[in-house]
């Protein structure tokens, strides 16, 4: 055991630990620039719909992330609860689901499906930053994927934003598009009851606590650093290889 470690002391209470967990919020990235941009109203339509094609990407990879998690998951009382958040995303017979939403979104904000489904206008960044998300949970445990999603713990709060500003900064945008933000408000406080639930009963030495927090911000640096890509590109004008001089 190295002098630094702190494994051998004693695992803080699951109030301590929610409360710990709870605090990484403040890394969220709801306060990224991008994001204060888009509820401050000061995204033109040429970055707001660059947002939308960008987290398309997300969007899709969301439930294969949720498919490895069954995967690799040996209980089946947490795979029967766990198989709802793919049908959330890619809907089923009864439910067109988010990502459908997520086009509808587009539609609103003037991104043809076309556009949006070819992928073309990804950032690599954000691909790199989403892939990282999707092999987390292929390669780890399957407790610490489940605990990877709990930035959902902090998404509430940026769908109601978006609810509640963008029709006031955006009169432009189809308010019909907007259902995706909606249905997420009660889709997301199911999801963060049951993996919090979880992550606090698995997590139950201070080793492994600690290592739920290291997780947690893994994935805070995800969403993060997506919208790092996005600024980047569409507020600072520097898209890759912008100075690179056009061949022949
Ligand atoms: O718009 C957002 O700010 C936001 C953030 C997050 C998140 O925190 O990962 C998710 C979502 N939305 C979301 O809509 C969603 O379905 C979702 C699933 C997950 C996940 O990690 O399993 N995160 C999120």
């Amino acid at each position: 055991m190295t002098a630094w470690s702190s494994s051998s002391e004693a695992p803080w209470s699951r109030e301590e630990f929610e409360r710990q967990l709870r605090a990484l919020g403040r890394y969220y990235h709801f306060h990224h620039p991008y994001q204060k941009m888009m509820a401050a109203g000061e995204l033109t339509r040429e970055q707001m719909q660059g947002w939308v094609i960008n987290r398309y990407y997300y969007q899709i990879n969301i439930p294969r992330k949720d498919a490895a998690v069954l995967a690799n998951c040996p209980d089946r009382d947490v795979r029967r609860r766990w198989i709802q958040r793919i049908i959330d995303h890619d809907g089923d017979d009864r439910n067109e689901g988010g990502i459908a939403a997520w086009l509808a979104l587009g539609d609103a904000v003037g991104v043809s499906r076309e556009r949006m489904t070819s992928l073309d206008e990804v950032l690599p960044g954000v691909r790199f930053a989403v892939d990282a998300y999707h092999n987390f949970a292929r390669q780890q445990p399957w407790q610490e994927a489940v605990c990877s999603s709990l930035t959902e713990l902090f998404a509430p709060d940026a769908h109601r934003s978006r609810l509640e500003t963008w029709p006031r900064h955006y009169p432009w945008v189809d308010r019909a598009g907007l259902a995706y933000f909606e249905n997420r408000l009660g889709q997301a406080r199911e999801d963060v009851r049951h993996g919090l639930a979880l992550t606090l009963d698995l997590f139950d030495t201070r080793e492994r606590q600690e290592r739920a927090l290291e997780v947690l911000r893994f994935k805070l640096d995800v969403l993060w650093t997506m919208l790092d890509a996005m600024y980047l590109a569409y507020v600072v004008g520097m898209p890759p290889y912008h100075a690179v001089p056009e061949g022949d």
